[in-house]
């Protein structure tokens, strides 16, 4: 514990270590190319360990996550964080029993996100798998992953899921040719939630494509 520190260094190193280690075995399947992916946990209600801008998600060490509170600034460093930290702290802000937020850029989906753009969302129903997002207990459920336009203005962005999130519960959703936001209560709820989207999204393109 550093007493110079607004935060508990020690729930920051845990945070690093936790985050390093999944963000590996998600960039082996592939999910973080060429540097795109962010990732963030929950140090305390105020701060948020988080990566930082541009760093290559395959080879994450310490120096690769940094801290910011939960209106996206900087705390006791010099470091940018992701280019997206909005989308990540907006959702902390709000729900403070979120701990964990995930975003990944892998094929599946991308092109999802592509071709479901026109309609607004990718529509999933009759999928065991949808039990895996926590408050669902059967699979005779359908749930609506939302496809938002991308955009470089994050405030827009943010702007427009807050409002979704006004109206309906969720666990993620898409950025159209961009990638996913997947979140939960900690680290292995959200990527429970993350990798039930990712086979659920390859799911429904390879019914698209055996249908067509
Ligand atoms: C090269 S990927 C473009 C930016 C992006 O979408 C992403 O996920 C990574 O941005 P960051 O600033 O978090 O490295
Ligand atoms: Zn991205």
């Amino acid at each position: 514990m550093n007493a110079a520190l607004p935060y508990d260094s020690d729930r920051l190193a845990q945070c690093a270590r936790d985050i390093i280690v999944n963000v590996r075995e998600l960039s082996a399947r592939g999910w973080t190319p060429a540097t795109s992916s962010n990732f963030s946990q929950r140090i305390d209600a105020h701060h948020v360990a988080i990566t930082v801008s541009g760093r290559d998600k395959g080879k994450l060490t310490e120096s690769d996550i940094m801290v910011v509170d939960v209106d996206g600034r900087p705390v006791a460093t010099e470091l940018k964080s992701s280019a997206e930290t909005l989308l990540h702290t907006q959702l902390y802000k709000r729900f403070p029993d979120i701990g964990c937020v995930l975003h990944t850029h892998s094929h599946n989906q991308t092109v999802a996100s592509r071709l479901y753009a026109g309609m607004g969302h990718v529509h999933l129903e009759g999928y065991e798998l949808l039990k895996a997002f926590s408050g669902n207990t059967t699979h005779d459920t359908e749930i609506d992953v939302p496809v938002f336009a991308n955009t470089q203005d994050m405030h827009t962005l943010a702007a427009q899921v807050d409002a979704l999130l006004d109206r309906q519960p969720l666990w993620g959703y898409l950025i159209d040719g961009h990638g996913l936001y997947a979140w939960g209560r900690d680290m292995a709820e959200a990527r429970r939630h993350l990798e039930a989207f990712e086979f659920l999204l390859g799911c429904e393109l390879d019914l698209r494509r055996l249908r067509s």
